[in-house]
């Protein structure tokens, strides 16, 4: 199975009467296993591939598959499905819920995703969260957000683990731990794809993806 299929993916915005094109003919295909990195200057599309691939935002020409399944262009239901059984999403700030503690937050990723993970439990214990499970997110220093962001990404077992810039935030130590950490943890029959302006990230990626002016340079 081919964990990740982008194919031909094209997105314009329109701003005021001018059309923007973002991204221009944009294809990847991920083997089981596989870690991407998508690098590229400010402005080269490369938040606009990470939404198109996660399902948040429709192409407006090529597909997206996941495991085999179309992605792009299904109901709101069906995309929300497909998103919750197959994707976790590592965002800069991370997409940690305030009201809930750590363990929480974990918790109800694992739960809608309803794909029999790790125990959430051997998560944080796993992730060096231990400590803070039952911290609410704004008392989490830049790593401990960072992993917790990770712990509930990966909380669904999904089969495409996708990061938007994961170690912006965190020191060049902390960096390195949380991608011994994706490493360790990155889907194995899956697909990683990392969007980053780190080297370091970069480095640790099976294939770099270098966007410029929305097309793969
Ligand atoms: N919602 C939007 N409406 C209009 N234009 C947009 C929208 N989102 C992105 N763009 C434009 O599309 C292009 C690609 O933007 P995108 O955010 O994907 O780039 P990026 O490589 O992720 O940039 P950065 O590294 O600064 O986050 C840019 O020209 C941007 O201004």
């Amino acid at each position: 199975m081919t964990p990740l299929e982008a194919h031909s993916l094209h997105r314009f915005y329109r701003r005021g009467g001018t059309e923007i094109p973002a991204l221009l003919d944009v294809s990847l295909t991920c083997r089981a296993g596989e870690m991407v990195a998508v690098t590229g200057p400010s402005g080269s599309g490369k938040s606009t591939l990470l939404s198109l691939l996660a399902g948040l935002d429709d192409p407006d020409g090529g597909s997206v598959r996941v495991a085999g399944e179309l992605l792009s262009h299904r109901t709101p239901a069906a995309a929300a499905r497909l998103r919750a059984r197959h994707i976790g999403v590592l965002t800069q700030n991370s997409s940690l819920f305030a009201h809930l503690s750590v363990r929480e937050n974990v918790r109800f990723a694992a739960a809608l995703s309803r794909a029999g993970g790790p125990s959430p439990d051997d998560l944080l214990d796993a992730l060096g969260l231990r400590d803070v499970r039952r911290a609410t997110p704004r008392t989490l220093s830049g790593g401990e957000t960072a992993r917790a962001g990770l712990a509930v990404a990966l909380a669904g077992a999904p089969t495409v683990l996708l990061a938007d810039e994961p170690t912006a935030e965190v020191s060049t130590d902390e960096e390195r731990s949380i991608l011994d950490l994706l490493g360790e943890w990155r889907p194995p029959t899956g697909a990683t794809v990392v969007v980053t302006h780190s080297a370091a990230v970069a480095e640790h990626a099976d294939r770099v993806l270098h966007l410029v002016d929305g097309r793969i340079a």
